[in-house]
């Protein structure tokens, strides 16, 4: 193991991941008698599965459960139900030790590689490390170091220089560095350029790239921003409120986004082209992100959905009045929709999922009304 190097065993498109019915509750219980601390649902019944050597990218705003997600998956976090089947092995109740074994195959990456790196290590014992504690033989352990380096990127002088030397990328690179030490299956990237500039992410999602090709490790790839999940991932999980409302290709869901959020998140995101730019029409949402705390009933998108409120306007259905009083189809009140297949590649949770011609209808955010903010 000397170079990042393709795995011939690994056949891509097999599953390397499988999570079912995944929950993370924080809080309950009670501190003190007769006081109960509310519980954060984090994490709320989700399922997917991530095959070999593939991206799949979670998208999200703040708060929708992302990091929790990636946590629970390397079993950083204890799940609170559900299960966690990684390479074969059901790894949801495994004891630490036998999960800190298995960190040689499932690693993370960090959004910020200055606080995750220890400022007291040289960047080549930085890399070292890993090695050294799943036990490496020493005599590998300096070549592969140099191979690494020299593959992320980094000069092969940068081993002994301190990590507070580097740049934000550079730094990103010695962590991608770090987590490729040991030729992982699986990486768990949370946010891993939001802290750059837009020039240095781009390299970075090259580079990660490029690893990929290599190596054909899979990649859990988490960003609240969708032109940068858009850039690298095969398949994208949305999620809202510990849910994930869809799961679709890439292309799917770029080109039809079918649950109302993804639509608004896809209306937010900035697109390239100028010409396109200039008449992007972004989907305004009725009020903020709930509370993990305190679930809107049935869907819990509902209370922010223009949708529902489209169907509710064009009547013959049975409705009801959401918290605020607002008139809605009684099924986005009262009943959770569970995430179902719709179309081939695409899943949706939605009771009315939407058609091209109703995502244009939705509101606009001020100012793009007619289409254009010059
Ligand atoms: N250790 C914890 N104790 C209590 N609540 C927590 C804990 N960790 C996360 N949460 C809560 O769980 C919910 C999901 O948080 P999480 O960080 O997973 O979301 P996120 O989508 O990654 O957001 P961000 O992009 O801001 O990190 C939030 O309401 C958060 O406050």
């Amino acid at each position: 193991m000397t170079a990042l190097q393709p795995r011939a065993e690994a056949s891509a498109g097999e599953t390397l991941l499988d999570v079912r019915d995944l929950t993370k509750h924080f809080g309950g219980g009670s501190l003190l008698p007769g006081r109960t601390r509310s519980v954060v649902r984090a994490v709320d019944g989700v399922s997917f599965e991530i095959r070999r050597g593939e991206t799949f990218g979670v998208v999200g705003e703040t708060g929708s459960g992302k990091s929790t997600l990636g946590r629970l998956v390397l079993r950083l976090l204890d799940p609170t139900e559900g299960r966690i089947v990684f390479d074969g092995q059901d790894i949801t109740a495994m004891p630490g030790g036998r999960v800190r074994a298995l960190r040689r195959d499932m690693q993370m990456v960090f959004q910020d590689p200055y606080g995750s790196l220890d400022p007291r290590m040289k960047v080549g014992r930085i890399i070292v490390e890993p090695m050294r504690v799943h036990g490496l033989a020493r005599e590998n352990r300096a070549a592969r170091t140099a191979d690494i380096m020299r593959q992320v990127g980094l000069a092969p002088h940068a081993a002994d220089r301190y990590p507070h030397e580097f740049s934000g990328g550079q730094r990103q690179r010695i962590g991608i560095a770090r987590a490729m030490a040991l030729d992982p299956k699986l990486l768990v990237l949370d946010e891993p350029v939001s802290a750059l500039d837009v020039s240095i992410q781009a390299q970075i999602l090259n580079l990660l790239r490029d690893i990929q090709r290599r190596t054909g490790v899979a990649f859990l790839f988490i960003a609240h921003d969708l032109a940068v999940v858009r850039h690298i991932s095969d398949r994208i999980a949305v999620m809202y409120l510990g849910r994930i409302v869809e799961l679709a290709t890439r292309e799917n869901l770029y080109a039809r986004p079918r649950h109302p959020y993804s639509a608004a998140l896809l209306s937010a995101a900035p697109i390239p082209n100028l010409e396109k730019e200039r008449s992007r029409r972004r989907i305004s949402l009725y009020g903020e992100i709930g509370s993990a705390t305190d679930m809107p009933t049935g869907c819990r998108f509902h209370p922010r959905c223009f949708k529902a409120r489209i169907v509710a306007r064009r009547g013959g259905l049975e409705t009801a009045a959401a918290r605020d009083g607002t008139v809605l189809p009684a099924p986005c009140v009262r009943a959770d929709p569970a995430l179902k297949q719709d179309g081939e590649g695409q899943m949706v949770a939605c009771h009315f999922p939407l058609d091209k011609t109703e995502a244009e209808a939705a509101p606009a955010v001020a100012g793009d009304e007619t289409g254009g903010r010059s």
